[in-house]
């Protein structure tokens, strides 16, 4: 059982490492609500969060 992580639309479980990039660690994961496989990536630092949100953004608009 991997480990256990919360969003506000979604409980995801930790699967494991996929790789590291400049801004933190990206995790393969399972989104419980759909049983989807996903790469979350969890960010290493607080001053980082405005350059990830702008990522997910730009992301979900391609
Ligand atoms: N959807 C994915 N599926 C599989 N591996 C992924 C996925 N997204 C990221 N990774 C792995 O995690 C690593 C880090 O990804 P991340 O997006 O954080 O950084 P990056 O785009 O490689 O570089 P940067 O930090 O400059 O944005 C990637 O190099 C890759 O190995």
């Amino acid at each position: 059982m991997g480990i256990g992580i919360s969003s506000p639309s979604s409980d995801y479980e930790m699967e494991h490492y996929l790789g590291s990039g400049a801004y933190g660690a990206v995790v393969q994961s399972k989104k419980l609500t759909t049983n989807e496989t996903v790469a979350l990536k969890v960010i290493k630092n607080e001053r980082y969060m405005e350059v990830a949100k702008k990522e997910v953004k730009e992301k979900a608009s391609d």
